[in-house]
């Protein structure tokens, strides 16, 4: 199979963690007979020093024509001067919009060499499967007006759905659990938001079409509380953009750590984009030591799910959890008796684990 990748490292970590996600396409791409070829642009921070603009049109033209998008994160303390339309992170928002990205699927799973390595109980976490699904392209990040009024003593944001953006997601939703365990948990904020009551009505609305799931409605705070408390009563979460947001960093905590996991973002005709759900960590950033597990993972959810690979998939999937019951670990995850190591290191246990064959010269790679 012969696929044209664009790779968006961003900045911060993720640089350093796309890195890691490309050595171990490579090695699929040995082992497993395919082509991918890699195109690498700028997005957020690098691209506003490169191009005067987070988004420049030569990166989303690439992404547009591209059979995926792989990217890192964005952001940093660098642009925190930035007007806001030319922030970092409206690269991100602006890529997603523009191709249609609307649906993002954040697997949460708890990995059973990590059991131990998450803050909360074991006996709490232990079984955790959820897929949270975040609407991505509406809501508070895009509503308009977005000011500050009255010399800067007043401000609007501007929470906004249409009917089609709301009903597209939850169906999705459904669609989704029916190939899980057929439990949707619709999270909102119905008590108080007119958006939330309109949600919820089409949650309703659309169970009628899915007999077989079993529907309920959680107020967004009280979700926040159950997702830590009881996380194995989640299988499938639908909710808006602001809330996914904010619950998935969350449920980061039942696996161990934000750097664990992957996402995509996805439209209709199974075009998409993938990216670990963490930030750039400028925190971390340029030491050598951010998980690259969570970018590594997305990869393989790539492969699965815009080019149906489910086998190269799993094998990916088996020689990261390989290398974690090996006991490995980087320092964001609190592992009794590990190992600890850096970005790199992890990323060649998992390249190890994959297979011992060299990369062959069937692997064009393109730097644009
Ligand atoms: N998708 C994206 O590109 C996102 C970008 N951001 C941007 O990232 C910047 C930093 O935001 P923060 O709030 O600090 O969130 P963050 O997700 O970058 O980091 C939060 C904490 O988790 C740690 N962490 C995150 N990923 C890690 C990894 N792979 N390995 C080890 N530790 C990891 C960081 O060191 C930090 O302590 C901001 O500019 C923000 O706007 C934030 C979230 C998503
Ligand atoms: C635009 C972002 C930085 C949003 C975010 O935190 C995310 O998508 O996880
Ligand atoms: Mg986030």
């Amino acid at each position: 199979m012969k696929k044209q990748i664009v790779l968006l490292p961003g900045d911060g970590i993720g640089r350093e963690i796309m890195e890691s996600a490309k050595e171990v396409l490579q090695v699929i791409a040995e082992e497993f007979d395919h082509t991918f070829i890699f195109h690498e642009h700028a997005i957020g921070g690098a691209a506003i020093d490169a191009y005067g603009e987070p988004l420049p049109e030569e990166t989303l033209k690439a992404s547009e024509h591209a059979d995926a998008i792989l990217l890192g994160a964005v952001g940093g303390p660098k642009w925190d001067d930035q007007p806001v339309h030319n922030r970092p992170e409206q690269g991100l928002l602006k890529i997603r919009k523009s191709l249609g990205l609307f649906a993002n699927l954040r697997p949460i799973k708890i990995i059973p060499a990590l059991t131990h390595a998450s803050p909360l109980k074991e006996d709490i976490v232990s079984g955790s499967d959820i897929l949270i699904i975040r609407e991505l392209t509406g809501g508070l990040y895009f509503g308009k007006p977005s000011e500050r009024r009255n010399n800067g003593n007043s401000v609007v944001d501007t929470l906004s759905y249409e009917r089609y953006e709301m009903e597209r997601i939850i169906e999705k939703a459904f669609e989704t659990a029916m190939t899980r365990q057929k439990h949707l948990t619709s999270v909102d904020k119905a008590n108080v938001l007119e958006s939330s009551r309109m949600w919820r009505e089409i949650v309703d609305m659309k169970s009628n079409e899915y007999p077989e799931v079993t529907v309920e409605h959680v107020l967004v705070d009280a979700a926040a509380m159950k997702l830590i408390t009881n996380p194995a009563h989640f299988d499938t979460i639908v909710t808006e953009n602001l809330f996914g947001d904010i619950l998935s960093d969350e449920a980061s905590v039942i696996p161990g750590s934000l750097g664990l996991l992957p996402s995509a973002s996805v439209r209709e005709d199974g075009v998409g984009l993938y990216e670990p759900i963490h930030g750039s960590a400028p925190d971390i950033a340029g030491k050598g030591i951010a998980n690259p597990l969570g970018m590594i993972l997305s990869a393989a959810f790539m492969l699965r799910n815009s080019f149906g690979l489910d086998a190269e998939a799993n094998e990916i999937e088996r020689a990261v959890n390989e290398a974690l019951e090996q006991g490995y670990h980087t320092a964001d995850l609190q592992v009794k008796d590990g190992t600890l190591v850096s970005t790199k290191e992890m990323t060649e246990l998992v390249v190890e684990n994959l297979s011992t064959r060299s990369i062959s010269d069937s692997i064009c790679l393109t730097y644009v």
